[in-house]
């Protein structure tokens, strides 16, 4: 058991004379997160100096914590999930009233190993979620968001078709659980699924179904871009999203659903920027080895570059499967993807972002952003007036024609082999 004492933000910390340098937990040596080692490890002006340079500044300064009511607290303590919320603001305007909107995204394990029954494993779930979203409930989150198919394990990488069987309508047994809890909170829920289309022959699809703050589906998204990378090859299960973009007019702002593997399409993300999103989610499931150097860059980049606010979602634990499968890569069979890393946290059009949640427990962040914020680094900037699209519009268009010829100038100089320029 970790020796942790509660901070000054009323954030759990490691007490730093117990760190523990072993990683197998999922820490970074023996702490949460990052940012946890930065702050327990550097004098107070280098570590401010630091993290200046790793979150940016909002407004000129650092995030603010927020504090947030007893009752979400105690919630955290009881169930041993990490909570940690902050406050990204924007310069006060004259003729616009602040938008601010409290967004909340959780992170979480498995509830049981996945040899247990189906049913039992989804139940399981749905139970350790509770007190999370009633977390969030509790801090008035407006729009929360949970992790890529939040209602299983992530089986995909076993190639096995029973895993199917997780597969529900988007009015199935997970909506209706939400839709209770979206109504009891007023609060929008984006549930990413394994979605059933019924009336398409059972086609299945990675789905976020967007739950509006009355209970009501709102509308669906299908995950745009399929990985087939390591053990991520989730093609065997569902097919490339016929949804497009959306983005969805909420009660509380334009959001929309950058699900997974999309975060490392740039035109993905710019086409939910175009759409109008305010908010873009990016419920993930990815493990360590893969993708961690990535998974600070790119939802930042996307947040500066489409000037939205970014929530990104990744789950935690090791999850292990009955039988062994290998990644194709020549490399011994293995029953367990490794480690999927948490590390959820939220980033800023003006390229701030909050310090991530942890790396291997369950958690709720929370984050109040103005959302005006996304027209004033509109203004700053001009990406947008300078994006020069129908330059882009033209190249991809010949790009996509099967007689496409790269735009290639050579040097007339290079000297010519068999009468061929040298490859
Ligand atoms: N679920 C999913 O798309 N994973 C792909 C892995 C990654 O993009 O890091």
């Amino acid at each position: 058991m970790e020796d942790r004492s509660i901070t000054e933000n009323g954030n759990r910390e490691q007490n730093p004379s117990k760190v523990v340098t072993s990683t197998s937990n999922g820490s970074i040596c023996g702490f949460e997160s990052l940012h946890h080692l930065l702050r327990s490890s550097l004098p107070v002006d280098t570590f401010q100096e630091v993290s200046r340079l790793i979150h940016g500044m909002n407004c000129g300064k650092p995030l603010d914590p927020i504090t947030l009511p007893a009752a979400a607290s105690s919630l955290s303590s009881d169930h041993d999930f990490d909570l940690q919320a902050y406050c990204f603001q924007a310069q006060k305007e004259s003729l616009r009233e602040p938008r601010i909107v409290r967004v909340g995204l959780i992170q979480n394990s498995i509830a049981l190993p996945t040899t247990e029954p189906f049913l039992e494993q989804r139940r399981a779930i749905f139970q350790k979620l509770k007190p999370i979203i009633e977390a969030a409930g509790a801090s008035g989150v407006n729009i929360l968001c949970l992790q890529e198919a939040w209602t299983m394990p992530f089986a995909f990488c076993t190639r096995e078709k029973s895993w199917c069987e997780f597969a529900e309508p988007v009015d199935g047994e997970s909506t209706k659980f939400l839709q209770h809890l979206a109504r009891k909170h007023n609060m929008v829920i984006v549930s990413p699924i394994l979605e059933r289309d019924v009336v398409h022959g059972e086609t299945i699809w990675n789905t976020a179904v967007i739950i509006g703050n009355q209970g009501n589906i709102i509308g669906v998204h299908r995950k745009n871009h399929i990985p087939r990378v390591g053990d991520f090859n989730e093609s065997t299960y569902y097919m490339e999203g016929n949804t497009g973009h959306p983005v969805f007019e909420t009660a509380f702002g334009k959001i929309a659903v950058n699900i997974c593997y999309g975060r490392h399409h740039p035109l993905n993300w710019m086409a939910f920027g175009l759409n109008g999103a305010e908010i873009v989610f990016n419920p993930s499931a990815t493990v360590g080895e893969l993708s961690e150097p990535m998974w600070p860059i790119e939802a930042r980049n996307a947040a500066i570059a489409n000037n939205y606010f970014v929530g990104s979602i990744n789950r935690v634990g090791t999850e292990s499967f009955p039988n062994p499968f290998t990644s194709g890569d020549g490399k011994p069979q293995h029953k367990d993807f490794g480690h999927f890393y948490g590390s959820s946290h939220f980033s800023a059009p003006d390229a701030s972002c909050s310090p991530s949640l942890s790396r291997y427990r369950d958690g709720l962040m929370v984050a109040d952003m103005d959302l005006n914020l996304c027209r004033q680094i509109k203004d700053k900037w001009g990406f947008r007036m300078t994006a020069r699209y129908e330059l882009y519009a033209e190249m991809l268009a010949r790009y996509v024609h099967p007689d496409f010829q790269p735009q290639i100038v050579t040097d007339p100089l290079i000297p010519l082999v068999d009468n061929k320029f040298p490859s």
